[in-house]
Formats: C-alpha cells, sequence, structure tokens
C-alpha cells in the first residue's frame, strides 16, 4: 500500500501533502496546509515531473520507487528550482544515477548554485520551441520567465493536452486525498486560497503572466498539472478566466473592502457604519477587516478581488498606523493597480494620517483612483460626520455606476 493516485493511463502524482508547516516562503499562513506535486510518466521511457520540499522526501520516493515498480528512471523534467520543488533532486539523481535532467539553462545554473550534484554529461538544457518524445507522448517546452522565478519553463504533452505549469493554476491547501478540481468544491473551498497563493506570490508578475496564457492559449489545454494544488480537468476556461483578471489588475468582483486600522475601537465604529450605510443604499458585497489582526496576504488578495477599498486609519506619531503602512507598502511590492479607494482618518489632535496615506498612493501605487470625499474623524465618530460619512458612501456608489457605464460603452 502506498499514497499515489493515477491522473491519466500512465501518468501518476507521486507529491504528497504537508500540514505541518505554519508559514509558507516562512512568510505566508498556510492553516490549510500546501501540497508539493510531482508527476510519473510511464511511457516507452520514465519521465519524473519536478520533486517536492525536503519535508516529505521520504514519502516521495518511496512513491517514485513503488510507480516504478522495477523499471530505471529514464528523465526527470525540474521546471521549477525552488526549493519546495527542487528539494529531492540530489537524492533522485543518487538513487538512479543514469537519470538525465532537463530543465532551463538558469535551473542548470541555480542547481549548481545550490549545490547539487548534477553532472554536464547528464544534463539537457531545453528552450522555449524545443519538443522532446519520451515514445507515445511528445512534450513542448515553453519559457515563463519571472512566473514566479527567472529560470521557470512549462511543458506541454501534445499527445493528451496537459500543461505540466510550474507554481502557474497552483493554490494553497493541502489535498488530502482528493486530486482533481472536480473532486473538491473549488469555488467554496479553493478559489480564495488559490488569490491568495496566486496574488501574493506571482501578482507582481502580471505581464508575464500575461505572456504564459497567451502561449497557454495558442495550445489545445485538457488538463492541467501545477506544482501546488488540484489537478485541472474540468472548468479550465473559468480558472484562466480568474488567472486573466489577477495578471491584468482587472477586479473579479463589484464590492467593497474595508480595512482599517484602530487602537481603541473608534475608527472600526466609523468602518462599521460606512459598511452599514453602503448595505443600506444596496451595495451588499462589502467585507471589513481589521489591519491588525489579518494576515496582509489576506488583505492582498482581496484587494484583487474586488473593485473598491476603503482605508480608514488611525494617526500614529504623525503617521500612518505601522500595520496600515505594511498593507501600502505591499500594495507597491506586489504592483496591484487600477482600484477606486476611499479614505477615513482619525486624529486628536494633529490628524495627518490621511494626507499621507494619499502621498503614498500618489507616490507609488498605480492607477488608484482616490474620491474627494474623505471623512476626518476627531476622536470618535460623531453628528459632524454624518453628511462626509453619507456622502463618501453615496459617492463610492457613484463610482461604481460610473466604471459600469464604461465598460458598458467599451463592451458595445
Ligand atoms: C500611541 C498613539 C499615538 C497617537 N498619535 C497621534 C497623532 O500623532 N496625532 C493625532 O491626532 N492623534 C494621535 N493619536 C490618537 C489616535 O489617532 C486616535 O484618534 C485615537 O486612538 C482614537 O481612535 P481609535 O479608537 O480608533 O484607536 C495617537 C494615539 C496613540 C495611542
Amino acid at each position: 500500500m502506498y499514497c499515489v493516485r493515477k491522473v491519466q493511463d500512465d501518468l501518476y502524482y507521486v507529491g504528497g501533502n504537508d500540514h505541518r508547516l505554519a508559514l509558507f516562503e516562512n512568510i505566508f499562513p498556510i492553516p490549510r496546509g500546501v501540497t508539493y506535486n510531482s508527476y510519473l510518466l510511464l511511457d516507452k521511457k520514465t519521465v519524473l515531473f519536478d520533486s517536492v520540499d525536503w519535508s516529505i522526501a521520504k514519502e516521495y520516493l518511496r512513491n517514485v520507487e513503488e510507480v516504478l515498480a522495477g523499471r530505471e528512471l529514464d528523465y526527470m523534467v525540474i521546471h521549477h528550482m525552488e526549493p519546495d520543488h527542487a528539494g529531492a533532486i540530489d537524492e533522485i539523481v543518487l538513487r538512479y544515477p543514469n537519470v538525465k535532467i532537463i530543465s532551463s539553462e538558469q535551473g542548470f545554473q541555480i542547481m549548481r548554485q545550490i549545490g547539487y550534484h548534477v553532472k554536464d554529461e547528464q544534463s539537457i538544457i531545453v528552450k522555449e520551441g524545443d519538443t522532446i518524445s519520451f515514445g507515445k507522448h511528445e512534450f513542448l517546452f515553453l519559457e515563463a520567465p519571472m512566473v514566479h522565478w527567472p529560470e521557470v519553463i512549462l511543458s506541454f504533452d501534445t499527445t493528451t493536452g496537459t500543461l505540466f505549469s510550474a507554481d502557474a493554476f497552483g493554490s494553497f491547501g493541502a489535498l488530502d486525498g482528493k486530486l482533481f478540481n472536480d473532486e473538491v468544491n473549488f469555488e467554496r473551498d479553493w478559489l480564495d486560497d488559490a488569490r491568495r497563493y496566486y496574488t501574493n506570490i506571482v501578482g507582481k508578475y502580471g505581464p508575464f503572466v500575461e505572456d504564459v496564457l497567451k502561449k497557454a492559449s495558442t495550445v489545445d489545454i485538457k488538463m492541467i498539472c501545477p506544482l501546488h494544488g488540484p489537478v485541472w480537468r474540468t472548468d479550465i476556461a473559468w480558472f484562466i478566466d480568474k488567472y486573466i483578471h489577477w495578471a491584468t489588475y482587472e477586479p473579479e468582483e463589484e464590492g467593497v473592502m474595508i480595512a482599517y486600522a484602530s487602537m481603541y475601537g473608534n475608527t472600526e465604529y466609523a468602518a462599521q457604519a460606512l459598511a452599514s450605510a453602503l448595505c443600506e443604499r444596496g451595495m451588499t458585497n462589502v467585507v471589513v477587516y481589521d489591519v491588525s489582526n489579518t494576515d496582509v496576504s489576506q488583505l492582498i488578495s482581496e484587494t484583487f478581488r474586488l473593485s473598491h477599498l476603503v482605508l480608514a486609519s488611525v494617526t500614529y506619531n504623525l503617521g500612518i498606523y505601522p500595520k496600515m503602512k505594511n498593507f501600502l507598502v505591499d500594495l507597491e511590492a506586489l504592483n496591484v493597480q487600477n482600484r477606486t479607494v476611499a479614505l477615513i482618518e482619525n486624529g486628536s489632535w494633529a490628524c495627518t494620517v490621511g494626507d499621507k496615506m494619499e502621498e503614498y498612493m500618489d507616490e507609488n501605487l498605480r492607477m488608484f483612483d482616490i474620491l474627494n470625499e474623505r471623512v476626518t474623524l476627531n476622536t470618535s465618530l460623531n453628528e459632524a460626520n454624518e453628511n462626509d460619512m453619507n456622502a463618501l458612501a453615496d459617492s463610492i456608489i457613484e463610482s461604481m455606476k460610473k466604471i459600469r457605464e464604461i465598460k458598458e460603452k467599451s463592451a458595445e
């Protein structure tokens, strides 16, 4: 008995789950775990696609041995050299010394930098458009720089229409037996984690992802085998459409995220008052997050999802509250663009935070449309703020209407 799944007649999943890791890349919380995917093809030649993180190497090596069932391993394709996929290369080379490694030139360079013992005579460098036949299956290799490292390649099995997509189309979350997207309720249980994975890890490189999507549109994809999360065999166009939105920084939905920074609850109250005012006006696609206890990766992910962002912050020693500043810095780092933003500021003696946030966005963020209707609180929300708060809610609704009209016109 061993832990593998059949993907196709002669293709097996030999990767595994990791529930022990708390922080992916030592930064992103993964309460639902993660998988390190690897696939093994039993054609005339045997071909292993990527390895796994060292933490599950023992299980992986056992899976490979069991599926090979005494056959030699002829090839190993390395799409991506990040250690969560490349961690067991040396073990494979030690166990199967005649294996030939297929990767990009930069892939081999990084392999040498890490110190793996891959000899030149067992290395096969592939470039964009190269093909290799393993028997029945012919593979086309495509370069995918910066999705999510510079050395990344994808491979496409032209015989079965299977795209081995490296980190693209991946997701946080452990599979726990299920393997295919149609064995889980992806939209309900996985989409948020897939978005959080993409936006925080590859989100910065939208134009590079667009290039890959263009290449992908020239081949007939019937299955996608990514390096994390479920294998896609249905609804592929639906998932590609999500990627088109994320890569082009187009919101998926009309809606509002209110992110607030509050020490004693007054700014929080104002954030909730705005949420209620929006719902009263019929806009119920509203989410409210406390920047102090929401991981910034979740704030980023929700910013990619929704069209409107409200930042509500206290003034902190004449500046932006550090947790809110951290969110702004991350928005900049991940190249997030094309959003409508509104501001609520709070101060008890010298309220500067609204101007500071606006200044930061003007200088560092692209295509952030900041609404004029700012709400300024003097410690707490009171009657004096009522008109401004209503004006802010109206302005958000009005801007949604305008964006809708522009879209409708451009669709005509
Ligand atoms: C450490 C600290 C520093 C603050 N610095 C300023 C400041 O520089 N200017 C200002 O107007 N208010 C300042 N405040 C007040 C807050 O901006 C805010 O008005 C107050 O905390 C109420 O909001 P809250 O209930 O949402 O925390 C400060 C408060 C604290 C605790």
